[in-house]
């Protein structure tokens, strides 16, 4: 390793920890973004998702962006989760456009979302993790490579590659790093849905492990994923990982991808996603927010109960 990939190593290991200390130990993600969008009147249906809205309405990605720093998130993820290449050439486009970046009046940190290949098939395949014998991980490298470095040249301050459905995937992303050479640290985050492997079935400790091992990766963790399962996912990954662990669960309703909706209305409240909070800060995770169907409003009451925060 050259004297300047040295350095980089070193200065992404460092920028969630420096992050971290400042915040008083612990530091708050922000909640669902499409969740936001559709209660503002945006219609998801559509292969991009919540990316469409790049195109359609950008004001109101803004406007919930504003909704979450005010509500008292330290970290917000793009929009750009299922922003892909290839869903961009089928809606007609050829190459353009990038993510804005928000002004900072304090320590904030911009997280560039990158969905996985599951995600872009637009059929709830992040949930299910199998892609088939046909996808390989040179393929899923080849998939995300472009997309990664379009939104490295847009300057975020990390990149959340999120609902990380299987083994496959985060090896295609730690090689990506590697052979991209890039200069963003990341974190991995994966989803699960029996509150011990990760969606597809692959172990979640292995898929951390594969984190653990890549320099380019900042924190790990878990999120989508009901509130009930992720205590015992925290205690999980803890055996494997010495790097900062991130939760940000959904409310813990279904996703049905056929109909494009959450279904049951069976999700967890505010207060209670809340009385789960102090529990995963001791059991380990020092960053936290909400996921799909968490609102401002959720973010609001996880910021006030971190506002104690001390070092872990
Ligand atoms: C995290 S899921 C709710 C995202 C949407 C899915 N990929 C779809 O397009 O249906
Ligand atoms: N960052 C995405 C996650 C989807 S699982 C969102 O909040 O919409
Ligand atoms: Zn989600």
């Amino acid at each position: 390793m050259g004297q300047h990939s040295a350095e980089t190593a070193s200065s992404s290991s460092s920028l969630m920890t420096d992050f971290l200390r400042q915040a008083g130990g612990a530091a708050v993600i922000d909640g669902g973004l499409a969740t936001e969008l559709e209660s503002h009147g945006a219609d998801l249906n559509d292969p991009l998702w919540s990316a469409k809205c790049l195109l359609s309405s950008p004001h109101l990605i803004h406007r919930v962006h504003l909704d979450y720093l005010e509500a008292g998130a330290d970290i917000i993820i793009t929009a750009s989760y299922q922003a892909t290449i290839q869903g961009f050439v089928a809606k007609g486009f050829s190459k353009e456009e990038g993510d804005g970046k928000i002004l900072k009046h304090r320590p904030i940190l911009v997280a560039a979302s990158v969905g996985s290949y599951g995600a872009y098939l637009a059929d709830g395949s992040e949930y299910s993790g199998n892609y088939g014998d046909a996808i390989t991980l040179e393929t899923l490298k080849d998939f995300h490579r472009r997309r990664v470095q379009v939104l490295v040249e847009s300057g975020p301050d990390l990149i959340a590659f999120e609902t990380v459905p299987n083994k496959l995937e985060a090896q295609a992303y730690a090689e990506l790093l590697e052979e991209e050479d890039i200069r963003i640290p990341a974190w991995f985050s994966f989803n699960s849905k029996d509150g011990n492997n990760v969606v597809s079935g692959d172990s979640l400790v292995e898929c951390a492990s594969i984190a653990e091992s890549c320099k380019k990766v900042v924190a790990v963790g878990i999120n989508c994923t009901p509130p009930r399962f992720i205590h015992g996912l925290i205690l999980a990954i803890k055996k494997v990982t010495t790097k900062p662990i991130l939760i940000y669960p959904n409310s813990g309703e279904f996703y049905d991808a056929t109909i494009k909706e959450w279904v049951q209305n069976t999700g967890v409240s505010d207060e209670d996603f809340v009385s789960y909070v102090n529990n995963w800060r001791k059991a380990g995770a020092s960053l936290v927010g909400g996921c799909c169907r968490t609102t401002p409003n959720t973010i609001r009451a996880i910021y006030r109960t971190m506002s104690n925060r001390s070092p872990v």
